[in-house]
């Protein structure tokens, strides 16, 4: 019954109106966006009342639906019946703990409900008994303040670095390894079960987090064993409902110890669900887009015994489902892949093969035989005396992040990789007419998010030939007068800039899906400002930009070296490093200026701010109407008729602006 169920089919959407009816499709992100219920009022996801209301009538709406669709779930049993509504709102929406009691206080008339209906395609003809009398659909409006999306920005797919070590570098443990560092770890170390578990699970959350994102509405069944790898499975789930998965439990065999009920309490607590095996579909990939297996980890030993064969096997048959090669679907052991034998892999040759391996600790011998595409490390708790001991060889991990890429990097298809951009919509009220203030509200935007390097720019130059040349810059200043950055007058892009005074800016803020395109005019900047920002840098970068004759070919590496160190002791005594003639900066005056904020299905939105040579003006074609306004420098506009009409009246023309929106 669950496989009939298709949410697609009800997910209508309207972009020209930007109303679109609530679909399970968009469940994932409804949490970050307004809600307009039919009766007209809104909330915010921060009003836990109204936003309460909200996901109750969501629920309502694809409950009503389900009813409609299977009449009244003709031969479940009612207990069967609560469990599939119960796997349904979950997926839907998570957590429902939080504002279920509130459906007591919604009262809504059928004749609303039946008009709904008609909008949407429910048929309410012969209504079941059980259909409730107070089902709608909402609108949803996809806009919110920027502000709230920096507070909490969605979760992005990234990759950290390869490992910094061949495969054959890094050491694999045996099975009698494995269980004698797991005694001393909890042994002499100090280290508690809990400790390493909680560890072992976040390990396992952050890597799949780096691989698959959470704002796909992603699915995760996560499995789990009788023993420590089922209860880094537990520990998993939690962290990822709380990085934004929907996620479910199946976990059979349970253990007494209070360790294990406390992790049961803590799932139980988000309404995660727990299904048995026999609510688990054949296909797992029917309902979920990820499997993790947690069922057994290095103490894994003979041959399953039920009710895990079955479940191993169920695992190991989603490896011939098509759908996997073209979709997100995945398979995730943590630690072992299940069934394998902890030292020679899968020797039937018929078991699971996990596209994303988590090892824990160390690699066990068996990971050897892994050929997915991800192999992940967790569990970065290891101490320098055990690494001793066993001679261990490990990557080290990457800044604060709890597991690091080992392996082979994955291969991937260049035309297949595409991100689906959800952002808030751009729309051109909120566009200042001056680009440097819109500019400077993206950037503070981008600097608040926590981007690394916001000032990076592609500056783009072209020879007096038309050979152009790109290179990345650091932008140092952004005022009305324009964009500045520093560099060395004796490189191309200086040598560029005095054959073609034009040049194009781009700033990419990769996460937040925006780019802002620059075009204009270039000058230097002054001896003065150039000078000043030259002493204001670190005295290694002032000593660098002095004997770094750019573009220039060296005879050896050791020749930079040797000139800095010969600076270097020039001005020992802390004395002043005059700024050398060939330093300075530039300053791009824009004649252009575009914004652009990616959107979903491509659907991008972009704003173009062009100044209008010699007219203190501001041109705004906003939506098909035409408005043309004067710029004082004092900041004040005023309207005018025309163009024309405004040449002659502005006497001292500092810059100014039209706006153009594409959509
Ligand atoms: N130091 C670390 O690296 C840490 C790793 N962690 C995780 O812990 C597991 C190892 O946990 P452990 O409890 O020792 O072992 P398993 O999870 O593999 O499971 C043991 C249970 O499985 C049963 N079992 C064994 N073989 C079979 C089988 N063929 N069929 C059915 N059941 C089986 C076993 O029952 P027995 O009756 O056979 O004893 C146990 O009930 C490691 O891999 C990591 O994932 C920690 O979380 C943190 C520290
Ligand atoms: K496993």
């Amino acid at each position: 019954m669950l496989a009939a169920f298709e949410p697609k089919d009800f997910t209508r959407h309207s972009r020209s109106s930007r109303v679109q009816t609530c679909s399970p499709l968009l469940f994932g992100g409804l949490r970050r966006m307004r809600v307009l219920l039919t009766t007209g009022e809104t909330c915010e996801p921060d009003n836990n009342v109204a936003w309460g209301r909200a996901k109750l009538l969501i629920i309502f709406f694809f409950e009503a639906k389900l009813i409609t669709q299977h009449g009244n779930f003709d031969g479940s049993s009612p207990e069967k019946k609560k469990r599939e509504m119960q796997i349904l709102r979950s997926r839907a929406l998570g957590s429902t703990s939080s504002w279920l009691p509130l459906a007591t206080k919604l009262l809504i008339p059928q004749s609303t409900a039946s008009a709904v209906a008609a909008g949407t395609g429910v048929s309410t003809s012969a209504p079941s008994p059980e259909l409730p009398n107070h089902y709608f659909p909402l609108s949803i409006v996809r806009r919110r303040p920027y502000s709230s999306f920096l507070r909490s920005p969605p979760l992005r797919r990234r990759f950290s670095p390869l490992a910094d070590m061949g495969d054959e570098r890094i050491s694999y443990l045996s099975q009698r390894e494995a269980v004698e560092i797991d005694g001393i770890l909890m042994g002499s170390l100090g280290f508690s079960v809990d400790q390493l578990m909680e560890l072992a699970g976040l390990s396992v959350a952050s890597s799949i987090s780096e691989v698959y994102n959470s704002n796909d509405n992603c699915r995760i069944l996560v499995l789990c064993g009788p023993g420590n790898n089922g209860g880094d499975g537990l520990v998993a789930a939690r962290h990822l409902y709380h990085f934004g998965y929907q996620t479910c439990i199946c976990y059979p065999k349970r253990t007494d110890k209070p360790l294990y009920s406390g992790l049961v309490t803590q799932l139980e607590s988000l309404s995660i669900p727990f299904l048995s095996v026999e609510d688990l579909p054949q296909n797992l990939f029917d309902n979920f887009d990820i499997i993790i297996d947690a069922i057994f980890g290095f103490s894994f030993h003979g041959a399953p015994r039920p009710p895990f064969d079955d479940l191993i096997r169920r695992i190991a048959s989603l490896n011939y489902i098509d759908i996997k090669s073209q979709s997100s679907h995945a398979v995730i052991s943590v630690d072992i892949p299940s069934g394998w034998h902890v030292e020679e892999g899968d020797i039937s040759g018929d078991g699971i093969k996990p596209d994303m391996l988590v090892s824990l600790t160390a690699p066990k011998l068996c990971a050897r035989k892994f050929t997915g595409p991800h192999h992940f490390l967790g569990g970065r708790f290891v101490p320098p005396s055990i690494k001793d001991k066993f001679g261990l060889q490990l990557p080290p991990y990457p800044g604060t992040s709890m597991c690091v890429r080992i392996g082979k990097p994955p291969s991937v298809v260049i035309s297949a990789l595409r991100e689906n951009y959800v952002s808030p919509e751009f729309l051109e009220n909120e566009v200042s007419a001056d680009p440097i203030d819109q500019f400077t509200k993206w950037f503070d935007e981008a600097v608040a998010a926590g981007l690394r390097e916001p000032n990076a720019m592609a500056l783009s130059t072209s020879s007096k030939d038309g050979k152009i040349s790109s290179r990345i810059v650091l932008l140092k200043g952004v005022d009305k007068e324009g964009f500045v950055w520093y560099t060395n007058y004796g490189s191309r892009k200086a040598q560029d800039l005095s054959e073609n005074p034009f040049a194009a800016l781009l700033f990419h803020w990769n996460s937040l899906n925006r780019q802002v395109r620059v075009e204009g005019s270039v000058g230097k900047v002054s001896f003065e400002e150039s000078d000043k920002y030259f002493h204001s840098r670190p005295r290694g970068s002032q000593l660098g930009a002095v004997v770094s004759k750019q573009s220039t070919p060296l005879t050896g590496r050791d020749v930079l070296h040797d000139a800095y160190r010969e600076l270097d002791a020039k001005y020992a005594d802390g004395g002043v490093i005059p700024k050398p003639d060939y330093w300075g900066g530039y300053r791009l005056k824009p004649n252009l200026v575009e914004f652009w904020q990616g959107q979903t299905s491509r659907l991008h939105d972009r704003s173009n701010l062009c100044a209008a040579p010699r007219f203190n003006s501001v041109l705004s074609e906003r939506g098909g109407r035409k408005e043309l306004m004067a710029y004082s420098k004092a900041g004040s506009m005023t309207s005018f008729p025309s163009l024309s009409s405004i040449e002659g009246t502005i006497p001292d023309p500092l810059y100014c602006f039209y706006s153009i929106f594409y959509y």
